[in-house]
């Protein structure tokens, strides 16, 4: 029997030729990973059992992103507490301030996840690697620090689901659309410790960028973790990155799917998630013309420099709506700078944006940006539960950059045509 993606990386990293779905196999880990909110809990850990060494300082990454700048003393404490670990187990890659970001966004980003990688941290989206070819997941703290002492972990072979895009990407349409149209169709919990594969030409068209949002959000369905074949697009994204070896995972013909899903992206049009589920999804234009208080145009999901640019090239020459927040985070160091010299930062500071240095903030209902009791935001993150991004009784729709930037400008949700002309904007937006 053929194996899938997930299997073969899997069964690799096991020492092993072969693993199914349903076997507990112990696996070494290529990188190990942790936050300012989860690396203390994972050091206290190693701290409870007298461990005061870690495995391989190398392949541990340390990035302070929620609460950074730290926005009280209890954040600053937390991240006092990573960053004196980090010196003392030798840790080089520990990231806060300068040439940092979201974890999400910068470790792929500055090549420390390669095709092939088995990835674990103390994240749930730390399953966005899936989107360059990795094995990825998120698991707590407690488990972190066992591989912190150890190097290995043990998983639970997942089954895999196939999700095909046939037909072409539509214009404004992102990978942002399809992940929220599949978590539309199966359920928060529809993917529930399964391995999401993506495939399709519609999949083949879009960037790394757009690539990386799909994976992002498997979370969102229950996912275990979601996977994108490596392509000649992948190589060449990577390779700009690093030069570590890698090897790409194809899977076989005969591997065995538990189940599949097809789309045709010609018919996938933007889409908006509704409070307070990822999985309410309805065409933006059914519910265009919902009022807004607050826009954020960020996080690991969708802070990259493809999101930025649609933003600007939606906003140039416009103004945010007087009674709207419009908050803009970059979500790491570099894309602020690439952002700064392509002269997005500037359209968007002149079109009434807020500008911030990267950080999760607002996603989470950090800082940067809180909602009060009945206020709206539309954001381009992953979640909007209850309370997600503040009080209880505020709300929070999700959608792609681009209905996110138009709705902005309206002060309601709308469909970007009502903002701008695709073909005036088109050779700004990369997919
Ligand atoms: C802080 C962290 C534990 C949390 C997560 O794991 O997802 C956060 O990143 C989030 O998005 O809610
Ligand atoms: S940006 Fe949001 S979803 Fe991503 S790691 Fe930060 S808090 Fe979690």
């Amino acid at each position: 029997m053929g194996m899938t993606i997930t299997e073969k990386i899997i069964a690799a990293h096991a020492g092993k030729d072969y693993v199914e779905p349903g076997e507990l196999v112990t696996v070494k880990v290529d990188l190990a990973i942790a936050n300012d909110i989860t690396a203390p809990l994972a050091i206290k850990q190693l701290e409870k059992y007298g461990i005061d060494k870690v495995h391989d300082p190398n392949k541990i990454a340390l990035v302070m992103d929620h609460f950074f700048p730290p926005k009280d003393i209890l954040s600053a404490q937390q991240i006092k507490i990573s960053r004196d670990f980090a010196k003392k187990m030798g840790i080089k890659n520990y990231f806060e301030g300068q040439d940092s970001g979201v974890m999400h966004t910068l470790l792929p980003e500055k090549g420390f996840v390669v095709p092939g990688d088995l990835v674990i941290g103390a994240d749930s989206h730390t399953c966005t690697y899936g989107g360059i070819g990795a094995f990825s997941t998120g698991v707590g703290s407690t488990d972190i620090a066992y591989i912190w002492a150890t190097g290995e972990t043990w998983l639970r072979v997942p089954e895999t689901m196939k999700f095909t895009f046939y037909g072409k990407p539509q214009k404004w349409v992102g990978g942002k659309d399809f992940v929220l149209t599949v978590i539309g169709k199966i359920g928060v919990d529809g993917a529930l410790y399964k391995a999401m594969e993506y495939h399709g030409e519609a999949i083949k068209a879009l960037d790394i960028d757009n690539r990386l949002t799909i994976a992002n959000m498997a979370i969102e369905a229950g996912g275990k973790n979601a996977v994108i074949e490596a392509d000649e697009k992948t190589i060449e994204w990577v390779r700009k990155r690093t030069n570590r070896e890698f090897k790409i995972y194809k899977s076989d013909p005969d591997a065995k799917y538990c189940c599949e899903y097809e789309f045709d992206a010609n018919k996938i049009e933007p889409v908006v998630a509704c409070p307070n589920l990822p999985s309410n999804v309805k065409p933006v234009s059914e519910v265009a013309g919902t009022h807004i208080d607050q826009v954020f145009i960020g996080s690991c999901t969708n802070g990259r420099l493809s999101d930025l640019r649609i933003a600007a090239a939606i906003l140039k020459g416009k103004k945010v709506h007087p009674e709207v927040r419009c908050i803009v985070i970059p979500a790491s160091d570099q894309i602020y700078k690439q952002a700064l010299h392509e002269g997005i930062i500037e359209i968007l500071a002149d079109a009434g944006c807020l500008i911030s240095t990267s950080t999760c903030g607002p996603c989470l209902g950090g800082h940067m940006g809180i909602l009060a009791e009945g206020e709206v935001c539309l954001s381009t993150s992953n979640r909007n539960f209850v309370g997600r991004m503040g009080h209880p009784k505020s709300q929070v729709y999700l959608s792609s950059p681009a209905v996110a930037a138009a709705s902005a400008v309206l002060g309601r949700i709308a469909h970007p045509d009502e903002v701008a002309k695709y073909e005036d904007v088109e050779t700004l937006i990369t997919l």
